[in-house]
């Protein structure tokens, strides 16, 4: 089942995204110059704001088929497991090397030394995922995401964030996979 809608936030509720992005603070030069620190912290002091933004995701993927929702750790871990909850599928943190035990498959990040992992067993077969996350900048966290988790034979439907840094053309290097975004920025 495809979900419908572009990828972008417009027209789909201009109030509860306007609330959403005037919680979000900017702290220039965090943590180093020349980064514009997009702090998505806010939208949880406020309970009307924190459901707005899980109502629109809800809203966006309840009763199309989703089976699982992964998070990255670590501010896709503040939103992803209540939307699993609200849509009714299982919750998959995606995480920081040496945090989780067991079993795991990993994706390097292709511009550094870290890799995500993901406990084996998580993803069964036919499973279709939504990968959450606060933000999406140059894209390459995200799209580790997707292969580890296509790697292990889930289908991802489509990944979703809050925030959107536009001028980095993140989601260009997500190809197919398409990208929802509550708030654009650059
Ligand atoms: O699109 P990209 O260029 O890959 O960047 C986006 C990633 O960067 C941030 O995480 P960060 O690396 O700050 O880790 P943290 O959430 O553990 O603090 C953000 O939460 C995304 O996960
Ligand atoms: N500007 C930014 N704010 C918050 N998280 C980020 N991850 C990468 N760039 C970021």
């Amino acid at each position: 089942m495809a979900i419908a809608g572009d990828d972008s936030n417009h027209g789909v509720d201009d109030a509860r995204i306007a609330r959403i992005a005037a919680a979000i603070t900017v702290f220039p030069g965090f943590p180093k110059p020349g980064i514009s620190f997009q702090d998505v912290t806010g939208i949880f002091h406020k309970p009307e704001v924190f459901r707005d933004a899980i109502g629109l995701f809800v809203e966006r993927y309840k009763g199309k088929g989703i089976t699982l929702v992964a998070g990255i750790e670590a501010r896709g871990f503040f939103f992803a497991p209540t939307i699993a909850l609200e849509v009714g599928a299982k919750f998959v943190p995606l995480r920081k090397p040496r945090k989780l035990p067991g079993d795991l498959k990993e994706y390097s990040l292709e511009y550094g030394t870290d890799k995500i992992e993901m406990q084996i067993g998580a993803v069964e077969p036919n499973d279709r995922a939504i990968i959450v996350d606060d933000l999406i900048a140059t894209g390459g966290t995200l799209c580790a995401a997707v292969k580890l988790l296509e790697r292990a034979g889930a289908e991802v439907v489509e990944c979703s964030c809050v925030v959107e840094l536009q001028e980095l053309k993140g989601r260009e290097k997500l190809g197919k996979i398409p990208v929802f975004v509550l708030v654009e920025t650059n």
